[in-house]
């Protein structure tokens, strides 16, 4: 059955569908097709994290010692070494969520010292009694 082997990431690619369905979690590639309808979590979770590497979204969860021993048999090989830096996921890469450049400061400086410059004319020509 479990027949230990290495698991590229083209082919891990390759099983995303509920006729074959692999998941990589801590390393190592399990067979999930046929507990696809069993998974108390839903089958979208799983499709979700198919082709990718779904150890973060498996520990989040909290999985029970009964869900980890599940595992064993669906286990079918390690997952290719380096393969992890294959992974480009499609999850917002660094750059969306960073603070705005300095390109943003710069323009809101733009704003900020002409409007301070008039707000200064005026109250200087207010107390001046101009
Ligand atoms: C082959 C891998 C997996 C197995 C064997 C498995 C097994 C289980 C089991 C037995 C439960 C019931 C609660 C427990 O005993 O912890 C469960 C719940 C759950 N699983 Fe998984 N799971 C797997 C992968 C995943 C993945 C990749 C996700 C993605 C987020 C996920 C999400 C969930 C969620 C959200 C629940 C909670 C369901 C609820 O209590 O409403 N599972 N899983």
């Amino acid at each position: 059955m479990a027949s230990n082997r290495t698991i590229t990431f083209e082919e891990l690619k390759a099983h995303t569908t509920k006729d074959s369905l692999w998941l990589l979690i801590e390393g190592k590639v399990y067979d999930a097709t046929k507990f696809i309808d069993e998974h108390p979590g839903g089958d979208e979770v799983l499709f979700a994290e198919a082709g990718r590497d779904a150890t973060e979204a498996f520990e989040d969860v909290g999985h029970s010692d009964e869900a980890r021993g599940y595992l064993p048999p669906m286990y079918i090989g390690d997952f290719e070494k380096d393969g992890a830096l294959k992974f480009n996921p499609g999850k917002p890469g660094p750059g969306k969520d960073t603070p705005p450049g300095p390109g943003e400061k710069v323009s809101n400086l733009m704003y900020f010292i002409p409007l301070s410059l008039m707000g200064a004319y005026f109250a200087w020509k207010f107390y001046s009694g101009a």
